[in-house]
């Protein structure tokens, strides 16, 4: 595996930046390298900070340019907390950041003594080390940097990099918001149980565990997903009168899905400046 930056500040160590720290450190990070400025500290970032050592919220004068200063607040908090993040942006360091919508244009405008940016999106499953982030980095940024950018990214699950940025806004819609519309997809299960007759602990019982189980084969099966669905859909049988519903052209999941991710593409440029 690469090796992460010599040191690193997180500013922002919410739900996303929080499961990169975690991963960070259970993936063998010095904890002496890394400071983390986080004004609303959760529980589970203070039980952290208790468990390995890293510095939660230094007193401001000790703080030096890292090397990497990963931005892990929101894109609506980005113009609010720049200005006082953007002394930590030196030439000898990179700036990775991790918000919706944000520019590699944008973050270099914003952090302008930055060596170097990196535009990466993450998605939650981050937080158990299963996530997949999409990186994309600017032209100055050289081969080490790239490789210590994929170190932290590697501890918290898969990685891909694109050269095409544009591509980014439809990364978020799939994969960065992604995780939500499978809690979704649990969610609808049950509700439509529930109507269907089914006592609401155990439609709820039943969905979640339907999701996790046909994960966790996606995972372990070499299949492709519509091979796995063919294998769930006997010919004229009870799937198969649902998946008559569920991929209508109309009205149907691929319908549905392609104007829910056009949405949320939308919404990651709209995000931009
Ligand atoms: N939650 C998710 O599933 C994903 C989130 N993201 C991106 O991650 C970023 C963070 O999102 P979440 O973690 O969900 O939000 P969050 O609200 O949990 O975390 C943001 C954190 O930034 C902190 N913060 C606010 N101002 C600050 C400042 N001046 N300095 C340092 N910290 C400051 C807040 O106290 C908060 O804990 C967003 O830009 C979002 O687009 C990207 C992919 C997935
Ligand atoms: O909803 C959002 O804007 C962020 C980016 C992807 C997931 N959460």
């Amino acid at each position: 595996m690469a090796q992460f930056p010599a040191s690193i500040v997180l500013a922002g160590a919410g739900r996303m930046g929080g499961a990169m720290l975690e991963g960070w450190l259970e993936g063998g990070l010095d904890p002496a390298t890394v400071q983390v400025l986080e004004p609303h500290p959760s529980e589970r970032l203070n039980a952290l900070a208790a468990r390995f050592g890293f510095a939660l919220n230094p007193a401001p004068q000790t703080l030096r340019p890292p090397r990497a200063l990963v931005l892990g607040v929101k894109p609506q908090t980005m113009a609010q907390a720049a200005p006082t993040l953007a002394p930590l942006a030196g030439p000898d360091g990179f700036v990775l950041s991790v918000l919706a919508g944000k520019t590699l244009d944008n973050l270099a405008a914003a952090f302008p003594g930055a060596g170097a940016v990196v535009r990466v999106m993450p998605n939650l499953p981050a937080s158990i080390r299963r996530g997949v982030s999409v990186a994309v980095a600017d032209a100055r940024a050289g081969a080490q940097a790239r490789a210590e950018a994929s170190a932290l990214l590697e501890a918290v699950g898969a990685v891909e990099w694109v050269d095409d940025e544009s591509l980014i806004d439809a990364v978020t819609a799939v994969s960065g918001s992604g995780p939500a519309y499978v809690f979704h997809l649990v969610e609808a299960m049950a509700e439509a149980g529930v109507a269907a007759g089914l006592p609401r602990a155990l439609s709820e019982r039943l969905a979640r565990q339907t999701v996790i189980g046909s994960g966790d084969l996606l995972r372990e099966s070499p299949e492709s997903a519509a091979a796995l669905r063919e294998a769930v859909t006997s010919p004229g049988g009870t799937t198969f009168a649902a998946l008559q519903v569920l991929m209508r052209e109309k009205d149907g999941m691929p319908a549905l899905f392609a104007e829910a991710i056009a949405a949320a593409a939308r919404r990651s440029r709209e995000l931009s400046g």
